[in-house]
């Protein structure tokens, strides 16, 4: 757990669509170093929460606060969407959206384009081969390829992205979301669709990209083992509002995050799995 000042702080986020408050005056944390997880049932407001963060809508009110390691403290909410990332909050889809027919490669290449633009000064002369350009672009392969090794890509490099297996679809958008230099990544359902060897080899990729890189992991998740298995915080939102935050071993225990998730008792039974996962098994009839 790092002491520091956290990464990202949000406050009061409140989002509305027409008279439907999707989110409702809603306040978390991540920290650097941290693998923070976002959890609630469907239609909690867990994606729109993200899509505030990243810049794909405007807030209706509410602070987004990033403290940024030269630029100081930055205000999300009042850059323009397509800056965010550029201070380093980046993230991934519920949906893969790789560009299935790009070699794996280029898909890594495509997401550094913003940095060779600079460097080509956004001039024709610059993309028609100044030094600048070209150092830039062996540059940007050269970060791609580091990416690619250190996720055990390197052996798919040159196939088409849409070609490979769904659950190395999903690495190949955490490899390309990387080679952007992150300070917050945000995975929004990394698990959807895994197989359950698949879904343990995500779990130990986040681990290890949280010791060896030191960035800050934003994660919404259904995969109640894999969250309670790898986080550190757990906030947990119920229609738009916030209702428990703390541990995996504080909020599986929180009375209001079983009913979150099971219903009163007399509604409905516990289903196994679920009891399993927040192993609350003991807890209840
Ligand atoms: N662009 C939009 N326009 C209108 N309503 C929206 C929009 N985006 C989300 N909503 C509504 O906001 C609420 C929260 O949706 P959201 O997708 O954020 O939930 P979620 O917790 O991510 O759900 P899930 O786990 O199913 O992905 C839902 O009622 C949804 O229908």
């Amino acid at each position: 757990m790092n002491s520091a000042l956290p990464l990202l702080e949000v406050s009061g986020l409140t989002m509305r669509f027409g008279g439907l408050v999707a989110v409702d005056g809603v306040g978390l944390t991540a920290r650097t170093g941290d693998i923070t997880a976002l959890i609630g049932p469907n239609g909690a407001g867990k994606t729109t929460i993200f899509n505030c963060l990243t810049g794909f809508y405007k807030p209706t009110s509410g602070r987004l606060l990033l403290r940024h390691p030269s630029r100081g403290e930055v205000e999300l909410q009042r850059l323009p969407g397509f800056q965010v990332a550029r201070h380093g909050v980046v993230r991934t889809f519920q949906n893969i959206r790789l560009f299935p027919r790009m070699t794996v490669l280029e898909n890594l290449m495509v997401a550094q384009h913003v940095g060779l633009m600079a460097k080509s000064g956004f001039s024709i002369a610059g993309l028609l081969g100044l030094s600048g350009w070209r150092s830039a672009e062996k540059g940007a392969i050269d970060k791609a390829r580091l990416w690619l090794d250190r996720l055990e890509l390197t052996r798919v490099a040159d196939e088409e992205a849409g070609n490979l297996s769904y659950g190395m679809q999903r690495r190949v958008e955490i490899a390309r979301a990387m080679a952007t230099d992150p300070l917050l990544l945000c995975l929004d359902e990394p698990a959807a669709g895994l197989n359950p060897r698949e879904t343990a080899a995500l779990g130990e990729l986040l681990l290890s990209i949280r010791e060896q890189f030191g960035i800050g992991i934003l994660l919404i998740e259904h995969d109640m083992s894999l969250v309670m298995r790898i986080s550190d915080q757990v906030h947990v939102v119920e229609y738009g509002r916030k209702i428990a935050e703390g541990t995996p071993d504080q909020v599986r225990n929180d009375e209001r995050v079983i009913k979150a998730y099971l219903g009163e008792p007399e509604e409905e039974e516990m289903p196994a799995e679920v009891a399993q996962d927040l192993n609350i098994g003991e807890a209840r009839p």
